[in-house]
């Protein structure tokens, strides 16, 4: 059955006017570039999973008060082996796929018995990176794409691993406040020395070495050993603070015996994840200057969280806010299957995202009782020291059923009001967009029937003195036949609608995505 989590969409890589209803800020110029799943089906094979289709990049071009969309499936290696052949040839999270052995380009998915990992997708679907000048879609494997932000055209591959020993990296890097580029991955095949690696790409080259791309001068700042070699955690996101980096080390793994043998077992590489609910979630914090860890064992109980919202340090504390499940049937939702016509009363979430709070203090008086909480900061979260010297903790509840949150990156890694997310509740699709007031609780909403609206990116108006001051952005699918989806453009201080930009498409569910500046495009054109 198609529906329109699965129906393939077309793409329109001409630019499409918008019809604009309402008053646009005329500060607001730019183009806002998503990313998400597009195609689910090629020729008779069809993709398990949502998180399999191929990349759908679409954008918003904000000029002189008009708007224009277009769209434009990522050439990918793996969107070209399987359109050319026409049929799905290379495997993706949910899809174990065999290639045709005439065709070469993933040929060393084929040698499972001499490479431990196997050969990756490039069918980045998740997110967009800025590295300079440059963007690059992302997903979670070791290979990225650049893309034109402009014409959505797709240019090089980049592989993570040549530059730094990593086999999977996340979709959600940091930027640092020069730009610089903070991302982590794991490194699986290291002489056995299964490690997280946080590494930095600079955002320029020195000026001799013009011609060398940035990523050549990618450094590890460091690495934290994974608790078990043979399974390092699964992690999607992770937290930055002025000082120091947050990892959470999570009882949702990645098996990989499981993941070098899923080829020849013929399953998937979702299936060579898995939760251990009788495991402890494990706390990480690196020094960024120093590059050392935090020595004291933090913990708290077995959860699983996908995306951070933000971390601060206030009074010798380490604050971080995330939004973590009690299980991972988060993963499992998606499969298509699930996600046929009935879902919206079918399909529930097992545990409701919650955003946490977890306060952590750095400097504590070590001669503290044991059993006493060592958090001075006032707040319901608490960290308590345990016989053997760690510290076991557990979080405020700042609300429940958001997902996807977005802050104000200005704020990221300082202390902060607001986060922007789609509301989701038990479903996994967002039926409304929240404005969440971490340090009162209060709330703002936007919904409207048969909106199915993506996740809120904020954009700072010029000279910005509040954290609120700017827009919020989110692309708006109706689920109503013969509705067109739009693009709506909220006052992020009190979440009233300035305006909408309707586009008479069919546009796909996305992911994520960021607002680049015009003046950041046109440095770009340079
Ligand atoms: C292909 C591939 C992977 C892909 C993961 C993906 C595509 C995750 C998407 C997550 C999203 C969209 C989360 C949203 O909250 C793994 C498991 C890392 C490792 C094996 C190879
Ligand atoms: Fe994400």
């Amino acid at each position: 059955m198609e529906t329109i989590f699965s129906r393939n969409k077309v793409e329109h890589p001409e630019p499409i006017k918008a019809e604009v209803q309402g008053q646009l800020p005329t500060w607001l110029q730019g183009v806002l570039l998503r990313n998400g799943p597009g195609m689910h089906t090629i020729g008779d094979t069809k993709y398990n999973h949502w998180f399999d289709g191929l990349a759908l990049l679409h954008s918003f071009t904000f000029k002189n008060g008009e708007v224009y969309y277009r769209s434009k499936y990522l050439r990918s290696d793996t969107y070209n082996c399987n359109i050319e052949t026409n049929r799905i040839v290379v495997s993706e999270f949910g899809t174990m796929a065999y290639p045709d052995p005439c065709k070469n380009i993933f040929a060393k998915a084929f040698s499972y018995l001499s490479h431990t990992i196997p050969e990756f997708t490039d069918n980045c679907l998740i997110n967009i990176m800025k590295s300079g000048d440059d963007y690059y879609a992302t997903s979670e494997t070791n290979f990225i794409r650049k893309i034109d932000p402009q014409t959505l055209e797709t240019l090089e591959k980049v592989d993570y691993s040549k530059y730094v020993a990593v086999n999977l990296a996340t979709s959600h890097p940091h930027y640092d406040s020069a730009g610089n580029i903070l991302n982590m991955g794991t490194s699986i095949v290291d002489k056995g020395r299964t490690k997280y690696l946080l590494f930095k790409i600079p955002s320029s080259v020195p000026e001799k070495e013009k011609k060398k791309s940035c990523f050549k001068h990618t450094e590890v700042v460091c690495s934290i050993p994974s608790r078990s070699l043979l399974q390092p955690s699964y992690y999607h996101s992770f937290g930055i603070t002025e000082n120091y980096i947050v990892f959470i080390e999570q009882p949702f793994k990645l098996d990989i015996v499981k993941l070098a043998t899923a080829y020849i077992r013929g399953v998937n590489w979702a299936s060579c994840l898995a939760f251990h609910k009788e495991d402890k979630t494990w706390f990480h914090f690196v020094d960024r200057k120093t590059k050392k860890e935090v020595s004291t064992k933090f913990y708290t109980d077995a959860m699983v969280l996908y995306h951070h919202m933000n971390a601060y340090e206030e009074d010798g504390h380490i604050v971080f806010d995330i939004v973590a499940y009690k299980d991972n049937s988060l993963y499992d939702m998606f499969y298509l299957k699930n996600l046929n016509k009935d879902f919206e009363e079918n399909s529930k979430l097992t545990s409701i995202p919650a955003c946490k709070r977890f306060v952590v203090p750095l400097q504590y008086d070590k001669d503290a009782e044991l059993g006493s909480n060592l958090v001075k900061l006032p707040t319901s979260a608490t960290a308590v020291k345990e016989k053997d010297g760690s510290i076991y903790c557990q979080p405020e509840i700042l609300c429940e059923g958001i997902e996807l949150p977005r802050v104000n990156y200005d704020y990221n890694g300082k202390k902060y009001k607001y986060v922007y997310a789609a509301e989701v509740q038990w479903s996994p699709v967002p039926t409304k967009i929240a404005k969440l007031n971490v340090q009162t609780k209060e709330m703002l909403h936007w919904g409207e029937e048969h909106c199915w609206p993506s996740e809120p990116i904020f954009v700072p108006s010029p000279g910005a003195r509040e954290e609120d001051e700017g827009v919020v952005l989110t692309c708006v699918v109706v689920s109503e036949p013969n509705k067109a989806p739009f693009l709506l453009i909220l006052d992020a201080k009190t979440f009233k609608e300035l305006g909408r930009a309707t586009v008479n498409v069919e546009m796909h569910l996305d992911l994520h995505g960021m607002f680049i500046p015009q003046n950041d495009l046109e440095a770009e054109m340079e």
